[in-house]
C-alpha cells in the first residue's frame, strides 16, 4: 500500500525558548499535522509565557546561508514564514523566495505578540506587505490585517518612506469589517487571506478564507483557556503542511481548525509557565496512542465543530432526500402549483408560531445572557416570519388558524417534548435542523431565482445574510453544548437532532399531496 508522501515544510521564523510560539511551535505543528519540519532562524528571542525580554538578530548573510543550505539539498514542499523582525530580513527572505519559488508559501505577518511586544520594526511593515505577491496565503490577526489593509490603500507600499507613518486602518471591530479589510488586501496583492476572528472578543471564534470576492467562512467556538500563546504560529504552520497534502485551502483550514481546537481544549494537560501557556500540539496523537493520563477520553469527535459536523454527515441521506422532493424541485424550476405552494406556506405559518414558543423556552433555559438573547431574537424572528407570510402570501388575520396537517403536528409535538424537558443541550439540538437544513437547501434554491420566476420573492428571502449568521451561531451553540455534555446527554442530543431532521424531510414532502389510493 503506498501512502501520501510526507510534506517537507520549512519554517522561517524567530525562536521561543519556552517552546510555545515561533519556530519551536512551528516544528511541533508541522509534525502533528503529518509533515517533516525544517527551520531557518531569523531572530533569537528571549521570551516565555509572560512576554518578550530581548531579541538578538544574527547577520542576515547567515540567514541566507541557512536558507541555501536547505534549498540546495532538500526539495521543499511548503514554506511557512513567521517573525521577520527587520526590513533587511524581509529583503533577504524575499530574494531567496524569488530564486527558489517554493510551491506553497504561507506568511504569518507577525508584527506584535499578544503580550504587546513588537516583533517587527514599524518601518519594516511596508516591506513585508511588498512581499505579498510571492505569498499564497497570508494569516494576519485583526491588528495585522488592519496594517495591511491600510497599506493596500497606498499607491505602492514601498513608496512609504522608512520611518514615516503609513496609512494604517483601525483594527476591525466586527466580523463584517474584518472581511472588508481582507478583501482589500486580497485584491491588492492577489493573495488569499485567512481572516482570524479570535480577537473580536466574542465567544465565537470564526475564521474565513477571502480570495478576492470569494469568501468561505468557518464558524468556530472560543475555547475558554489562557493557553493561546503561539496559536497564530501553530495555525499557519498547520496550513502550510496540510495544503501540501490537500491542495485545497478550504479542506486544509477545516482540518487545521479541528486540530487546533482539540489542542486548545487539551492545553490544560500541559503545565508550562505561569502566563499564557502553549497549546498542546500533540494532544490528539497522545490520546490516540494511549499516552494521555487525561480522565476524559479524546474521541474522534471532541471539538464542537467535529461533533456537529458528524451529525450533519449522518443526515446526508435526509439532505439528499429533501433536494429530490417534487416540492423542492418544483419550487426551484417554478413548476410547483400555486395551490400547493400556498398550502405549504399555511403549514409553515402554523409551524412558525409554535416554533417561536419553543425558541422562547430555549431562551429561558440558556446558561448565558448572550445565548438567552440569541434564542429570544430567534423567537421574535419566527413570529415576524409568520406575520410576513400572512401579509405577503396568505392574507387573513395574522395568527389565523389553518387546519394543522398531521406532519406539522408531529414535528411540533417533537419540539414541544424537547422543550418540556430540562435539558437545554437536548432542546437546542432539536431546534437546530430547522435553521441548518432550511439554510442549506435555501442557498441552492436561491441560485435558481430570476426576475421572471413565479416564486422569485420567496426564493430571494433564502439569501438573507442575517439568517446565515444566525444559523452559524446556532450550530456553534449546539456544538459547544455537546462538547461539554456527558456522553448520555450528548447521545440524546444527537437523537433529538436526527429526529428533527426527519421531521424536516416530512415537512417538505407534505405537498404536493399524493393522490388518494383508490379504495380496494
Ligand atoms: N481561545 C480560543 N479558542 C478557539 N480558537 C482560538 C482561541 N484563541 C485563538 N484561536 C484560534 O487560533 C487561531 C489563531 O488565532 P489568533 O489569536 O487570531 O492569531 P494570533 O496568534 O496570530 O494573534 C485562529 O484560528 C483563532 O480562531
Ligand atoms: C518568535 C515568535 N514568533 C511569533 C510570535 C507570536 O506568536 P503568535 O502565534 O502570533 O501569538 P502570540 O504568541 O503572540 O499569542 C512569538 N511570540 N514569537
Amino acid at each position: 500500500m503506498s501512502s501520501a508522501p510526507i510534506p517537507r515544510v520549512l519554517s522561517i521564523a524567530g525562536t521561543d525558548p519556552s517552546g510555545g510560539a515561533g519556530i519551536q511551535a512551528d516544528l511541533k505543528s508541522i509534525a502533528a499535522n503529518g509533515g517533516y519540519g525544517m527551520a531557518a532562524v531569523t531572530a533569537l528571542v528571549a521570551q516565555n509565557t509572560h512576554g518578550v525580554r530581548s531579541i538578538h538578530v544574527p547577520p542576515v548573510a547567515f540567514l541566507r546561508e541557512q536558507l541555501d543550505a536547505v534549498s540546495d539539498d532538500v526539495e521543499i514542499d511548503a514554506v511557512k514564514i513567521g517573525m521577520l523582525g527587520t526590513t533587511q530580513i524581509v529583503r533577504t527572505v524575499e530574494s531567496w523566495l524569488i530564486e527558489v519559488r517554493p510551491p506553497i508559501v504561507v506568511l504569518d505577518p507577525v508584527m506584535v505578540a499578544t503580550s504587546g511586544d513588537r516583533l517587527l520594526d514599524a518601518e519594516a511593515e511596508a516591506a513585508l506587505a511588498g512581499m505579498l505577491p510571492l505569498v499564497d496565503l497570508v494569516t494576519p490577526n485583526l491588528a495585522e490585517l488592519a496594517v495591511l489593509a491600510g497599506l493596500a490603500g497606498s499607491a505602492h507600499p514601498r513608496s512609504v518612506p522608512p520611518g514615516s507613518a503609513h496609512p494604517s486602518s483601525a483594527p476591525a471591530r466586527d466580523w463584517a469589517g474584518a472581511l472588508a479589510q481582507a478583501r482589500r488586501v486580497s485584491e491588492r496583492w492577489n493573495v488569499i487571506v485567512l481572516v482570524k476572528g479570535g480577537h473580536l472578543g466574542t465567544d465565537a471564534s470564526p475564521d474565513a478564507l477571502v480570495d478576492g470576492a470569494t469568501l468561505v467562512e468557518f464558524p468556530g467556538v472560543r475555547v475558554d483557556t489562557r493557553n493561546t500563546h503561539g496559536t497564530g504560529c501553530s495555525l499557519s504552520s498547520a496550513m502550510a503542511t496540510l495544503q501540501a497534502r490537500n491542495h485545497d485551502w478550504a479542506a486544509s483550514l477545516r482540518q487545521a481548525k479541528a486540530w487546533l481546537t482539540e489542542s486548545l481544549l487539551r492545553s490544560e494537560e500541559l503545565h508550562v509557565g505561569s502566563g499564557n501557556g502553549p497549546v498542546h500540539h500533540f494532544a490528539g496523537l497522545y490520546a490516540r496512542a494511549g499516552l494521555s493520563d487525561a480522565e476524559t477520553e479524546i474521541s474522534a469527535a471532541t471539538t464542537p465543530a467535529q461533533i456537529t459536523g458528524d451529525w450533519w454527515d449522518a443526515i446526508a441521506g435526509i439532505r439528499d432526500g429533501i433536494d429530490a422532493l417534487p416540492f423542492v424541485t418544483g419550487l426551484a424550476d417554478g413548476t410547483l402549483e400555486r395551490d400547493d405552494f400556498l398550502a405549504y406556506l399555511a403549514q409553515d405559518a402554523l409551524y412558525l408560531r409554535d416554533y417561536a414558543r419553543v425558541l422562547a423556552r430555549a431562551s429561558q433555559l440558556a446558561p448565558t445572557s448572550e445565548e438567552q438573547a440569541f434564542w429570544a431574537t430567534s423567537a421574535s424572528g419566527s413570529i415576524l416570519g409568520e406575520l410576513e407570510l400572512h401579509r405577503e402570501w396568505l392574507g387573513g388575520e395574522p395568527g389565523a388558524t389553518f387546519e394543522a396537517h398531521p406532519v406539522t403536528t408531529a414535528y411540533l409535538n417533537h419540539l414541544a417534548a424537547a422543550g418540556a424537558g430540562t435539558s437545554y443541550p437536548v432542546l437546542v439540538a432539536a431546534l437546530l435542523p430547522c435553521f441548518w437544513l432550511y439554510q442549506d437547501a435555501g442557498e441552492r434554491l436561491h441560485t435558481r431565482s430570476h426576475p421572471g420566476h413565479p416564486y422569485a420573492s420567496w426564493l430571494d428571502t433564502y439569501a438573507d445574510p442575517a439568517f446565515r449568521m444566525a444559523t452559524d451561531r446556532a450550530i456553534a451553540i449546539v456544538g459547544r453544548a455537546a462538547a461539554s455534555a456527558p456522553t448520555a446527554e450528548r447521545d440524546a442530543m444527537r437523537r433529538a437532532f436526527s429526529e428533527s431532521a426527519r421531521h424536516e424531510l416530512a415537512f417538505f414532502a407534505m405537498f404536493p399531496e399524493a393522490p388518494d389510493k383508490p379504495s380496494e
